[in-house]
């Protein structure tokens, strides 16, 4: 692994950036949308088919790949990227927005988070140097700092609480981090981001990345948002976010979004997304589709022979009907959620490879105007 972590900003359109990152194991073209693959699999989806859509990078989880099947076992059996068989980069998150939203009994301290798993009951720590032990034994390309994310609305004393909390754990995550590249447990090819934290407050915001950027990481991500803020608050927050920014490094806002919220979010200057929405609405019956969102679940579907998308870049979109994917879906059948995963998740690719094309050509205000009326619409 020689090639070194880097981010080349190639053109802007207005706020928008086009962009690559380098890592040891590809080349990332930005705008990107990343895959979630939670528990070392894109739900529904073969390895193929998610590089064959489009994303050169995938999610992995830490708080779920620590509980199963463990980080020493995955680092023993060759490490993540050839557990799963995907050879492209591999983002992992930190782990502490996942104990908060899935861990049961949990307990916050200064050292980490002490929580029992949702699995098992099972006993646990993570504290940032835990956190960046796991993400190292998993062989994560792109690696989160330990952070603390809490719902919103909260009082501001407690957004600020855990903004603060976490600058100390981002210090200590990146002393972790160098210390895992001194004993070899890292290499240069890796990066570990910061994570700004601050809810919709625009000062501790300020405050928050002013303080991550003297620490000076390779990349920053914007936590904190889509808890519950909506999306008027979170475009706010993001636009008094991203200037405090250096913008030779690449932004990756978290856990977002809707397609509307990718083309806003990138009109402000965001780099990376990532979301479970394309494959678990998929399971729940959603189609992503160049003509708005249909919910197949409809019975106006249930004798309509149209393709579900024709516009699709995806075979599945143009080969299976609006009537097969209703009875699929409505019967319960796999497939159902096969097929609408697959659809979905070339649909966030396709919509990712538009806007790069539109920055690349000069045009992305109209291309976002134009293409926002036609996925918004409600389908007749
Ligand atoms: C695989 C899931 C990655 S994104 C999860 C996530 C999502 C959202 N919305 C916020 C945060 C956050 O503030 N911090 C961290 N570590 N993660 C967050």
């Amino acid at each position: 692994m020689t090639e070194h972590f880097a981010f080349h900003l190639k053109t802007t359109d207005g706020l928008a950036r086009l962009g690559e990152i380098t890592t040891s194991r590809g080349v990332i073209r930005t705008p990107a949308f990343m895959p979630v693959g939670t528990v070392a699999t894109v739900k529904a989806l073969y390895p193929d088919q998610v590089r064959d859509a489009g994303a050169d990078i995938l999610l992995g989880n830490t708080y779920h790949l620590m509980l199963r099947p463990g980080a020493e076992r995955i680092a023993r059996l060759g490490g993540l990227h050839k557990f799963m068989r995907w050879d492209g980069p591999i983002l992992t998150d930190s782990g502490g927005f996942q104990v908060m939203s899935l861990g049961k009994i949990r307990k916050i301290t200064e050292e980490g988070v002490a929580f029992q798993s949702h699995l098992d009951g099972s006993r646990h720590m993570l504290s940032p140097e835990r956190s960046i032990e796991i993400q190292c034994l998993l062989g994560a390309d792109i690696q989160m700092q330990f952070d603390e994310c809490i719902e919103l609305p909260a009082e501001r004393r407690e957004v600020e609480r855990a903004m603060e909390l976490s600058l100390r754990w981002a210090e200590r995550s990146k002393r972790a981090f160098e210390a895992q590249r001194a004993a070899g447990g890292a290499h240069a090819g890796q990066a570990l981001f910061g994570i700004v934290q601050g809810g919709t407050d625009a000062e501790l915001r300020h405050r928050s990345a002013a303080a991550l950027v003297d620490m000076d990481f390779p990349g920053y991500a914007v936590g904190g948002l889509a808890v519950g803020e909506g999306h008027e608050a979170m475009i706010a927050t993001l636009g008094q976010t991203l200037p405090a920014l250096p913008t030779d490094k690449p932004r990756y806002l978290m856990g977002v979004g809707t397609p509307l919220d990718l083309i806003e979010s990138v009109r402000l200057g965001v780099d990376m997304f990532d979301c479970v929405m394309p494959t678990r609405n998929g399971r729940h019956g959603y189609a992503f589709t160049w003509n708005g969102a249909l919910n197949m679940r409809n019975a106006k579907f249930a004798e309509d022979m149209s393709p579900l998308d024709e516009l699709s870049s995806c075979p599945g979109a143009r080969d299976y009907s609006k009537a097969y994917v209703h009875h699929l879906i409505k019967s319960g059948e796999f497939l159902g959620a096969m097929i609408l995963s697959w659809v979905n998740t070339v649909f966030y690719q396709d919509l990712m490879a538009a806007m790069r094309d539109a920055i690349a050509h000069g045009r992305f205000a109209e291309w976002a105007d134009e293409t926002k009326a036609r996925i918004t619409k409600r389908p007749a």
